[in-house]
C-alpha cells in the first residue's frame, strides 16, 4: 500500500534533512500511528506519500505506484484514492454539511443520482444523519471532524491519511472519532494517523511508526505512545 525505500526529504539545501534514510511499508488493510516530536517528519511523510512534496532521493510507492516518477497529470488519479482529515477540518464554512461532503464526488465527475445516494449513506456511517441541513459554524467540533471524514470517505477510498484528527477535540470527542476511524479500518481502508495523543496511541494498541529528526526511530506491532525502556 505504502512502501518507503531510502526516503530523504531535504526542503532546502544546507537545511538539515526533513526525512533521512527512512524506509518502511505499510500494508493493505492496517492501522498505523506515526508519532515522534514537532518536526521529526511526520507531515513531510504524509505530503510526500500525497505527492504534495518529491522526495529528494530514495523510491515510494503509493497504492502500487511509483509516485517518485509519476508524471504530474496522473496525480491528481493517486489522490483520488487516498482519504485525507486534518486536525482543522478544512470545511469550506459557507456550504452545508451535504454539500461540504457532496463536493469531493462533484469533482470526479460522479453522476448526480450516485451522489444523491452516496452522501447520505456516508453521512449516516459517520454519525450525522439528519444534520445534512446545518451548516459548519451550527456544529461542534467533533461533528465537524464527522463532515471532514465523511468528504475524506465519500468516494471509497483504499486509503486515509489522517494528520492530528483530534488535535482540536476534547478527549471524549476524540474517542468518538477514534472509534469512527477504527470502523472504517475494519471496513478494509489502510489509515495511517500522525498524532501527539499519547492516550489514544497507549489505549489502540496498533502499530506504531515513530520518526525522530527524520529517521525511523521505533516500528512496533501493538505498541505504545513512548518506547517501553
Ligand atoms: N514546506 C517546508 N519548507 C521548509 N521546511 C519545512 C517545510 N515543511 C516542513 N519543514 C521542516 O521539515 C521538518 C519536519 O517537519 P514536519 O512538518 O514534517 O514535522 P512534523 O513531525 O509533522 O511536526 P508537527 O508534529 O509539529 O506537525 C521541520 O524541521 C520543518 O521545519
Amino acid at each position: 500500500m505504502i512502501n518507503l525505500d531510502d526516503v530523504t526529504k531535504i526542503y532546502k539545501r544546507g537545511a538539515a534533512p526533513a526525512l533521512n534514510h527512512c524506509s518502511l511499508n505499510i500494508g493493505v488493510g492496517e492501522f498505523v500511528f506515526l508519532v515522534g516530536s514537532s518536526g521529526s517528519g511526520k507531515s513531510t511523510l504524509l505530503s510526500l506519500v500525497l505527492r504534495e512534496e518529491r522526495a529528494t532521493s530514495g523510491q515510494i510507492h503509493v497504492l502500487g505506484q511509483d509516485v517518485t516518477r509519476l508524471s504530474r497529470w496522473k496525480v491528481p488519479r493517486l489522490r483520488r484514492q487516498i482519504g485525507t482529515v486534518f486536525q482543522d477540518f478544512k470545511l469550506l464554512e459557507n456550504k452545508s454539511v451535504y454539500d461540504n461532503v457532496a463536493i469531493a464526488p462533484q469533482v470526479i465527475g460522479r453522476p448526480r443520482h450516485a451522489i444523491q445516494t452516496e452522501v447520505p449513506q456516508t453521512l449516516e456511517m459517520v454519525g450525522l444523519a439528519g444534520k445534512e441541513k446545518r451548516m459548519p459554524h451550527e456544529l461542534s467540533g467533533g461533528e465537524m471532524q464527522r463532515v471532514a471524514i465523511a468528504r475524506a470517505m465519500v468516494n471509497r477510498p483504499k486509503l486515509l491519511l489522517a494528520d492530528e484528527p483530534t488535535g482540536n477535540l476534547d478527549p471524549t470527542t476524540s474517542w468518538g472519532i477514534m472509534t469512527l476511524l477504527e470502523q472504517i479500518n475494519r471496513t478494509g481502508t489502510t489509515v495511517v494517523m500522525a498524532t501527539h495523543d499519547h492516550q489514544i496511541v497507549d489505549q489502540m494498541r496498533k502499530r506504531v511508526i515513530e520518526l525522530v529528526d527524520g529517521r525511523v526511530e521505533r516500528d512496533q506491532e501493538r505498541g505504545a505512545y513512548g518506547m517501553a525502556r
